[in-house]
């Protein structure tokens, strides 16, 4: 489950306090299990999937997330995957790694591995929300986040997008926490 960490070293990691510092950060975080074994398992196991296997990944997490994420909330969505390998990885991690803002809300849906998305609270105070499988998170648009991965590199994320069909940051005056940076 989610865990808050803040720069002076503490952590929170009550579920429902974890939830409510989201919300006072303007951001919504839900969690929703993933489905257990069959095709989904097989799929997250790859970490690289072909356009096919991506396909049949969002199918399925689409049917999972019927009645929690209506159809008519997002006009698109795919699939994020990180991982070592990844061409461009250390280019993503710069543009991830800066404080940004979205003109749409930047709704994800966590099915695999570990990443970090850091807040700017209205008073300029910082923290860092550890998310993983079946996390589900909306950062509004307008809200100054950032996002890095683990050690390990390797997440799936799926991406919903409410209106414009691709990622759009807006960049921040504001600079992380070098307590937040991971060392
Ligand atoms: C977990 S999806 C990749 C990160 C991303 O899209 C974003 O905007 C982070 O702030
Ligand atoms: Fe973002
Ligand atoms: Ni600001």
């Amino acid at each position: 489950m989610a865990r808050l960490i803040f720069p002076d070293g503490t952590e929170e990691r009550d579920r429902a306090a974890v939830a409510a510092a989201v919300a006072g950060l303007g951001a919504q975080l839900r969690h929703l299990p993933l489905p257990g074994g069959g095709e989904i398992d097989a799929l997250l196991g790859h970490d690289q999937l072909d356009a096919a296997g991506q396909a049949a990944l969002l199918a399925a997490i689409d049917a999972h997330v019927a009645g929690w994420l209506p159809r008519d909330s997002y006009t698109a969505r795919d699939l994020a995957e990180f991982h070592a390998h990844l061409p461009g990885l250390d280019e993503l991690r710069r543009k991830f790694a800066s404080i940004h803002s979205h003109p749409d809300d930047e709704v994800r849906y966590i099915l695999t591995g570990t990443g970090y998305f850091g807040f700017v609270a209205t008073d300029g105070s910082q923290s860092l929300l550890e998310v993983k499988a079946g996390d589900y998170l909306n950062v509004p648009r307008g809200a100054e986040h950032w996002f890095t991965l683990g050690a390990d590199p390797r997440l799936k994320a799926v991406r919903y997008f409410a209106t414009q069909q691709e990622w759009v940051a807006i960049p921040s005056v504001h600079r992380i926490d070098p307590a937040l940076v991971p060392a």
